[in-house]
């Protein structure tokens, strides 16, 4: 009660809360959020119930990892005390494990290999991250331009909706970070090519194909609509 009769007494002093935008002060005791704000809430939400259910994921992987390792140990003709230092060498991989997954991520973790593709505010890269070898595809964008465009807020919902949707159908979010020149999105690397190649390349998909792609595309879209999101369709086919 008391924060929110702070926020409307903030919402009489124009600019004096962020937060005032979003309130009209018909009923005292209930704050009306425009639909910006109420979808900042709902993606704030579930960035964070993503964000614990991955913890609480890793956490069973991780015991479901000893109980196999404990299990082979047990059937496997091995000391006891052989066993005990095999157990505690999965732990120390472990612990090993989860500092790396702390460490904030930079351009230096990754060995950035070849060019796959431009986009419209830089290039994507294959890259490779040192610590684990995994490899992943590196999008690159330069902040300046993406101001000078006005694009700021489209490539944050860009950024919000990756690392928010857990689809079958959109592409991972690994992590992002910047620096003072470039955002970077690292994200799954998918070795089939885009469409648009794909139809350079074939020219005509046979009925099949096409099914199957516009199948794929509906799954996608409907599970960004899920999430509130809308698809940009290319600006380049409007009047
Ligand atoms: N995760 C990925 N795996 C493999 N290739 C990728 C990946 N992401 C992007 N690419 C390649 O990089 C190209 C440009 O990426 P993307 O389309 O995301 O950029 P963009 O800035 O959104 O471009 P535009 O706004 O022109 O669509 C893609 O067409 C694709 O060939």
């Amino acid at each position: 009660r008391s924060w929110l009769q702070k926020l409307q007494k903030d919402k009489a002093r124009p600019g004096a809360s962020p937060l005032g935008a979003g309130m009209a002060g018909d009923d005292e005791d209930e704050p009306v959020l425009s639909s910006a704000t109420k979808q900042k809430v709902e993606a704030a939400k579930q960035c964070i119930e993503n964000h614990y259910k991955a913890q609480m994921r890793s956490l069973q992987e991780r015991k479901e990892r000893r109980w196999m390792l404990e299990k082979k140990l047990a059937d496997a003709d091995v000391s006891e005390e052989e066993q005990n230092n095999i157990l505690k060498d999965l732990e120390k991989k472990e612990t090993e494990y989860m500092r790396l997954r702390r460490h904030k991520m930079g351009v230096d973790d990754f060995e950035l290999l070849t060019i796959i593709g431009r986009g419209a505010f830089g290039e994507v890269r294959l890259c490779r991250e040192k610590a684990t070898s995994n490899v992943y595809a590196m999008k690159k964008l330069k902040k300046s331009e993406m101001l000078r465009r006005g694009q700021v807020e489209h490539v944050r919902a860009e950024r919000n909706l990756l690392a928010e949707v857990d689809s079958a159908y959109i592409v991972k979010l690994y992590c992002s970070f910047q620096d003072d020149e470039f955002l970077y999105l690292v994200m799954e690397y998918l070795p089939g090519g885009d469409m648009m190649t794909l139809l350079m390349r074939k020219d005509t998909l046979t009925e099949d194909e096409s099914s199957f792609y516009v199948a794929e595309t509906i799954l996608a879209i409907e599970s960004i609509h899920k999430h509130n999101y809308i698809h940009r369709y290319c600006n380049r086919l409007t009047p």
